[in-house]
């Protein structure tokens, strides 16, 4: 049996042929038994059916009791030499959006289901919001029934196109577009020969090569003590790692009492004893000295601790029908191995997510609703933000009265006790509106030049911009930082907010950075959002041979000449962006032409 494991979750409704295609998956995959086959065989000729009909394999969805709630998610599991499966499936009736919150919220990647006739639907948005939501890494959109739009190919660029522009206000770091028929099997296991022009892999292609290993949080060790296991003179503690590695010998820290000392052994279930552990493994933890370690508290390592507070931000995604969330009420906060009361001190916002428009004077959230929220909890809480980590990162509510399940939340920060200082004078006030125009990457590929050209042009026309230059903010503001992920990160975050001070006063901030990875320029977009400033992105694609050829600082030869370690398109990676909204080639024209087309984005 192959080793890594994908956790996939599906949404869509039956209509479009989400249970095909994942018997299909099963079926092409040859993962199901001789017995089930034969039976859905037998039962499709019992129907009058030519094919067996895959969608009665995964049909008939068990309600499933998970953590107090009923959930209609079924798993699937399936294997190939490559890979281990397992398939979250929601159906697609009205409290999906429960459903997905909670069958969908450890996934690694999430498959959406389009019907190529009917294209790209309200709730096709909502899934793939949902997903961005939930922190899902990957996602892949299957635009399904190609056979019933004469396998056109202009049919699924339309669609692709259509998707890919919603998909670009969402965070979505990795999106594949696969065009497909379950019913006839195109594309699903085995590659079409209906659609020649499709250059990608099948999907099961996909799914089994699709790099998650990095996904995973190996960085922050974090091990919430579920229970103490104390027998004669063995005592230990056991749990579900929700983060990074442990090994035997390592320093670590228990928190809240701040008490350290050392692994001493670590145990897996049936006993054997282990070199390393990381997330999500289930392990019974040693410790060196005898402390007095219980239940809810969490081990971590000393240089790297989770938050502590008790001023939460989150968004919350309400499931009760009986009542609504709203603010003042106190509810039972779960979150890893512990629990306390919070209060709801208020609803920032609730979000429609069909438009994602936020509707600020909302005063509660109903059954399936999505809202910020900021909580008071009676006890500290120990936490990572939830796009950091998905299980410290999240809780549930519990309504003590009915001892109902009412809400999931992800952690979105500490809720800071600064209070934001509104100003007097709106936006609409000043004389010019502001926007963040952000030209990302390699280095020479012509960010520096086309963003003097775009500064030029629009300082001509009367427009205020100043550049951003990362070059140049490394001289002073940044000139703290490397060019390790973590300083590129942190580079790309102080620019940001930069350029967001720009943008509200008016400015067209002109940013060029690097900024090679997607999920960083991710933020940036987002930061933009949550602030109501338009963002642009410009992707400077000029292929790395010609950036090499110019080197106009002799960069590039220093890196070669390993002079330089870690040099993005040498030794480092460039992500690039998914969805931008522009992409500037070489066979463009000059600097002033490329600025031009900029300008013209910013002017339609
Ligand atoms: N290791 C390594 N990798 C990439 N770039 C390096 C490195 N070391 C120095 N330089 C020079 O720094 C410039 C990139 O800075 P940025 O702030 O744009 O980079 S990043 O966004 O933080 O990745 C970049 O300038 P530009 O050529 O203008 O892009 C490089 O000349
Ligand atoms: N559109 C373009 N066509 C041809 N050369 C260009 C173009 N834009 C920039 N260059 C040249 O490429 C080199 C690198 O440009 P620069 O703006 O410094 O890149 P970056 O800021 O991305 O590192 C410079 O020598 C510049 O003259």
């Amino acid at each position: 049996m192959p080793q890594e494991l994908l956790r996939l979750a599906t949404a869509g409704s039956v209509d479009d042929g989400k249970s095909t295609l994942i018997g299909r998956l099963l079926f092409d995959s040859k993962t199901l038994f001789t017995d089930q086959l034969a039976a859905v065989e037998r039962a499709s000729r019992d129907r009058g059916e030519d094919y067996p009909n895959l969608a009665l394999l995964t049909d008939g969805l068990r309600a499933e009791r998970e953590q107090g709630i009923t959930i209609d998610v079924a798993h699937r599991y399936f294997a190939t030499p490559r890979r281990r499966f397992i398939i979250a499936d929601t159906p697609g009736h009205l409290q999906y959006t429960r459903n997905m919150v909670t069958g969908a919220s450890t996934a690694d990647l999430a498959l959406i289901l389009v019907d190529a006739r009917k294209g790209v639907l309200e709730q096709s948005r909502r899934h793939a919001f949902l997903a961005s939501l939930l922190g899902i890494p990957h996602l892949v959109l299957c635009v399904n029934k190609m056979d019933l739009v004469g396998w056109s190919r202009e049919r699924f660029d339309e669609i692709r196109e259509e998707f890919r522009r919603f998909a670009m206000k969402l965070s979505v770091p990795d999106l594949t577009f696969v065009p497909v028929s379950a019913l006839h099997g195109d594309n699903v296991v085995h590659r079409s020969t209906s659609m020649p022009w499709y250059e990608g892999v099948p999907l099961l292609h996909h799914l089994e090569e699709v790099h998650v290993a990095s996904d995973r949080n190996l960085v922050d060790a974090r091990f919430p003590v579920q229970y103490v296991i104390r027998r004669d003179d063995f005592r230990g503690y056991a749990g579900t790692l929700a983060g990074g590695v442990f090994k035997p010998g390592d320093e670590v820290l228990v928190l809240p009492s701040g008490l350290r000392t050392r692994v001493r052994e670590i145990v897996a279930p049936g006993g054997r004893e282990l070199a390393e552990a990381f997330a999500p493994q289930a392990v019974t933890i040693r410790l060196t000295d005898d402390l007095d370690v219980g239940r809810g508290d969490l081990i971590c390592r000393p240089g790297n601790r989770p938050h502590s507070g008790q001023d939460l931000d989150a968004m919350v995604c309400w499931f009760s029908d009986r009542s609504t969330l709203a603010p003042g009420a106190t509810y039972t906060l779960r979150h890893t191995t512990r629990e306390t009361r919070a209060e709801v001190r208020s609803l920032d916002y609730r979000l429609d997510v069909n438009t994602l428009h936020r509707d600020e004077s909302a005063a509660a959230l109903a059954l399936n609703e999505i809202g910020r929220v900021h909580l008071r909890t009676r006890q500290p809480v120990l936490f990572d933000p939830y796009r950091r980590n998905r299980a410290t990162g999240s809780f549930i509510l519990v309504d003590d009265t009915t001892n109902d399940t009412v809400a999931a939340g992800m952690i979105t920060g500490a809720a800071t006790p600064v209070v934001w200082h509104a100003a007097t004078v709106t936006r609409d006030e000043r004389p010019t509106r502001g926007l963040t125009v952000w030209l990302t990457g390699l280095s020479a590929s012509g960010k520096s030049t086309v963003a003097a050209e775009l500064e030029r042009l629009l300082v001509a026309a009367g427009r205020p911009a100043y550049r951003l230059d990362g070059d140049n903010l490394r001289h002073g503001l940044n000139a703290d930082l490397g060019f390790g992920a973590a300083d590129r990160a942190e580079n790309v975050r102080r620019v940001t907010a930069v350029a967001q001070l720009f943008a509200d006063a008016g400015i067209v901030a002109i940013v060029s950075l690097i900024s090679p990875y997607r999920a960083d320029r991710a933020k940036a977009r987002a930061a933009h959002e949550d602030a109501g400033l338009s963002f642009v992105e410009v992707f400077v694609d000029t292929p790395l041979e010609v950036c090499e050829a110019r080197d106009p600082k002799g960069m590039y030869a220093r890196a070669r000449a390993g002079e330089i370690r870690g040099f993005t398109g040498v030794d480092d990676p460039y992500e690039p962006p998914v969805a931008p909204e522009l992409v500037l080639r070489p066979g463009d024209g000059d600097p002033t032409t490329m600025a031009s087309a900029i300008l013209n984005l910013l002017d339609g």
